[in-house]
């Protein structure tokens, strides 16, 4: 099942810059071990925002559950989530 995830981080203004930088390192090595396992397709930058638009690629919404609400950056994030299915005339054919 394909999800579109967009996610907005709000880190505090007085978290200290060593605290940040340690959640936001693991917050790479969980989004790219995710990537290499297929589950997190897509991660792009919403140009002019500390923003992502993601796809994921999960089983259920209890797996998507799972993976975002480990996210380390998880607590300091605002989250929507949408369901996505194939367009019709979307020419890709593993989009489903
Ligand atoms: O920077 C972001 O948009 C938040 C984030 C998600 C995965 C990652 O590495 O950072």
């Amino acid at each position: 099942m394909l999800f579109k995830v967009e996610m907005k981080v709000n880190l505090p203004t007085d978290m200290p810059a060593e605290v940040a930088a340690e959640i936001k390192a693991r917050e790479k090595a969980y989004a790219q071990g995710l990537q290499e396992k297929g589950k997190w397709r897509h991660l792009w930058r919403v140009a002019g925002s500390y923003a992502n638009v993601s796809i994921f690629d999960v089983e259920d919404n209890a797996e998507l559950q799972d993976l975002i609400s480990n996210l380390p950056l998880f607590p300091y994030m605002d989250i929507t989530v949408a369901p996505l299915c194939r367009h019709p005339s979307s020419i890709h054919e593993d989009d489903r």
